[in-house]
């Protein structure tokens, strides 16, 4: 039986485009933010679903609960829709990380650059060297959450709200698309893209659906 993954991207929040918040606490929707959730939640509401499970973070669980409200659903967090763990770069501003190489790295080698460690680990510490999480651990994460829900929830239509490049990585690991190519296709705030699993495997339905 098949599994229907509707994937969204949380909706816009007013640090959206200046701030690389990453798993930062208190970033939370605006105005704008919450009339796109009302909206999605009103295009989806043609669709039945059966849960609706979040990103731990404030700006996908608010988006997800208009849309789990419209369906008489509860919000579920799982903390596998989290956020990539950008460890010292959570909060820092665009421009200041424009012309740091280790930035340049993870912009153009997703493959294995990693974000730095956020503290100082603590000398001797057997973690010494080790920094935030990568975007292939990333990708691992969804791609198991993915296998896990579709096991759980045969026949299931799942929304799942979580960010820019975990939607990514799980489409990269559907499409079989390395992830240094993760900036040849956009995931928009309060967009939907769909994917199918089956016991075959993953299928793309769409990408990017109703982006603004
Ligand atoms: O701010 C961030 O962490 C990233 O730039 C985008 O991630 P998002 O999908 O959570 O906005």
């Amino acid at each position: 039986m098949e599994t229907v993954f509707f994937l969204i991207r949380h909706a816009s929040h007013d640090r959206l485009g200046s701030v690389l918040c990453g798993r930062m606490a208190g970033v939370t929707l605006g105005d704008r933010g919450r009339a796109e959730a009302d909206a999605l939640a009103q295009r989806l509401s043609a669709q039945r679903l059966s849960a609706v499970l979040s990103s731990p973070l404030e700006r996908a669980q608010e988006t997800a609960a208009p849309i789990a409200a419209r369906q008489g659903l509860a919000v579920t967090v799982d903390p596998a829709l989290n956020e990539i763990d950008l460890g010292a770069w959570s909060g820092k501003r665009f421009e200041e990380l424009h012309g740091d190489p280790a930035w340049e790295l993870w912009n153009r080698a997703r493959t294995h650059a990693r974000p730095p460690a956020a503290l100082p680990p603590p000398a001797g510490s057997p973690t010494a060297g080790s920094g935030g999480e990568s975007m292939a651990e990333a990708q691992t994460r969804i791609a198991a959450a993915l296998d896990r829900l579709r096991r759980a929830n045969p026949g299931g239509r799942l929304a799942l709200v979580s960010h820019a490049d975990l939607i990514k990585a799980a489409l990269a690991h559907a499409l079989g698309l390395p992830l240094d190519f993760h900036s040849r296709f956009e995931i928009s705030p309060a967009s939907v893209s769909v994917v199918v699993a089956g016991d075959w495997g993953l299928k793309v339905h769409s990408i990017n659906e109703g982006a603004a």
